[in-house]
């Protein structure tokens, strides 16, 4: 606790990282919206292809993967999507695409749990997402694997499941703006750092989820994630 503060804040989320024995700590989280143009479609929209666009989701609503969290308030149509965690580990500004991968720490699998009533109906109002995007236990994160152990490469599949169902299932080929593309585009408007998070967006196939539902995914070569829901 910092010395005279009023009182004391929650400590940050700190993933595992495979084969290591320190944890990564989460600073912020940036998400790239509409990064699969098959998810754009269902969502009613159209990719936008002369640049990527961003939300933010506070690193103190997330939780690790394996928790059991409750059905959030305020929604009606809660739904899962599966996507790829970039952790970075060196500060970078204004990267280029050839340095852009320098800055990566490692990888993981995430998801970006939506109030998608709510997120819907701030879009059509021309509103910001908050409501749908940013909420308590809204965030999963699944443990990290160094980039020296694991690439994003075009073949690896990301799927996802909810009760041995699969909804989610792609490959990382169908990603829009690749990670060094992300990085260069939005380290030229922060100044990135280690313990930041971009998540980048997520395949076709989201879907509603209900109190009881186990959800599950992963993609090829990295550590797979799981939440339930009560
Ligand atoms: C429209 C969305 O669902 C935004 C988002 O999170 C995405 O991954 O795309």
């Amino acid at each position: 606790m910092i010395p005279d503060s009023l009182f004391s804040l929650p400590d940050p989320i700190s993933i595992p990282v495979e084969g290591e024995l320190s944890t990564y700590p989460v600073g912020r989280i940036f998400c790239v919206g509409r990064n699969y143009a098959a998810h754009a479609a269902e969502m009613g929209n159209e990719v936008d292809r002369e640049a990527s666009f961003y939300f933010t989701k506070s690193a103190l609503n997330a939780v690790l993967s394996g928790a059991t969290v409750p059905y959030p308030p305020g929604t009606e149509n809660f739904h899962h999507e599966m996507e790829l965690a970039v952790a970075i580990g060196k500060p970078v500004f204004r990267a280029t695409r050839a340095d852009a991968l320098d800055a990566v720490y490692g990888y993981g699998c995430s998801l970006d749990m939506t109030r998608r009533d709510l997120q819907v109906r701030e879009r059509n109002k021309q509103r910001p997402w908050h409501l749908g995007k940013d909420l308590e236990n809204g965030t999963v994160l699944a443990a990290l694997t160094r980039k020296a152990d694991w690439s994003p490469d075009d073949n690896k599949r990301i799927y996802h499941n909810a009760n041995g169902e699969t909804r989610q299932d792609a490959t990382l080929e169908e990603l829009i703006w690749k990670i060094d593309e992300v990085i260069c585009h939005l380290s030229g408007y922060y100044h990135l750092r280690p313990g930041d998070l971009i998540l980048t967006g997520t395949p076709v196939g989201v879907g509603p989820v209900l109190a009881g539902d186990f959800l599950e995914g992963g993609i090829d070569g990295l550590q797979s994630i799981s939440l339930s829901l009560i």
